[in-house]
């Protein structure tokens, strides 16, 4: 039994995808996964929300959302604009401690960015992550500006002592230009650690077939495939150096 967090340096930067990647790695080697998405924000009552879209991905159907809100916000503020009472984290911790029991691994993805608030007394996922000693997954941009972005979110993790399980780069394009293939190296060197992943850009629109076998390729021994950081940083490192 195992939970992981996956957060991002920002909403939009493919946590959903990472974390249907690493449910299709766990249950393509027969292992028992969980989902848990504590809220879910800027969807529909009756619109496919994340669970859905990684239910779909990964072939994963044992899927838990915890509250969902209508407007594009933090669940803090949707709450706050719906009326409707906001995610008590701590009973979401209390949700994924008990699938944790039943599971082989529990994956928590959150809403946005590590810092974002779920409820008018602050909680936000890295406490989450600190309650159940999980570790996190932080999803990564691979293009400019991602180097403070995910400094900072290191940076917090740290600060309050919550385990990095890896920096994953959520989107990775075809034709990578120069910043994006800077980055690989200047990611690894914020991590102090080799990149645990880097998905390619449009493996959400994949049938779940095709999905595995890029999740296989984009993620790390560590969570069950085959990406070899070092490879990948030689592949696209030319003429990042002079
Ligand atoms: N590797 C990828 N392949 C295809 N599409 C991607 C990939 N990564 C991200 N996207 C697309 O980018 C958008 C944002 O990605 P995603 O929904 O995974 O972000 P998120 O970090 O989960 O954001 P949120 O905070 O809303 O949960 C989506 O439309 C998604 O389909
Ligand atoms: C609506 C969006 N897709 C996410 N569900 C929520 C993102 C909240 C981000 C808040 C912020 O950092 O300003
Ligand atoms: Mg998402």
């Amino acid at each position: 039994m195992s939970v992981l967090i996956v957060t991002g340096t920002d909403t939009g930067v493919g946590k959903t995808v990472v974390t249907a990647a690493l449910a299709a790695l766990a249950a393509a080697r027969g292992a028992s996964v969980a989902v848990v998405k504590p809220a879910q924000t800027g969807v529909g009552p009756d619109e496919p929300g994340d669970l859905q879209e990684i239910g779909r991905l990964a072939g994963v159907t044992d899927l838990h959302e915890g509250a969902r809100f209508p407007d594009p916000l933090s669940p803090a503020a949707a709450a706050r604009v719906s009326g409707l009472p906001p995610v008590q984290l701590p009973a979401a911790a209390g949700l994924v401690g008990e699938l944790a029991h039943g599971r082989d691994l529990v994956l928590v993805e959150g809403a946005g960015g590590l810092l974002v608030r779920f409820d008018e007394e602050g909680n936000t996922l890295a406490d989450l992550a600190r309650w159940l000693g999980a570790a996190v997954v932080v999803t990564a941009r691979a293009g400019l500006g991602t180097l403070n972005h995910t400094a900072l979110t290191l940076e917090a993790l740290a600060h309050r002592g919550v385990q990095l399980a890896g920096v994953v780069v959520g989107s990775w394009p075809a034709e990578p230009d120069l910043a994006e293939r800077c980055n690989l190296c200047d990611l690894e060197t914020l991590a102090a650690r080799p990149l645990a992943g880097a998905l390619p850009a449009g493996a959400g629109a994949l049938p779940a077939a095709e999905f595995l076998l890029a999740a296989r390729a984009g993620l790390s021994p560590a969570f069950g495939g085959t990406f070899d950081a070092a490879t990948f940083r030689e592949t696209h490192q030319k003429g990042t150096t002079p």
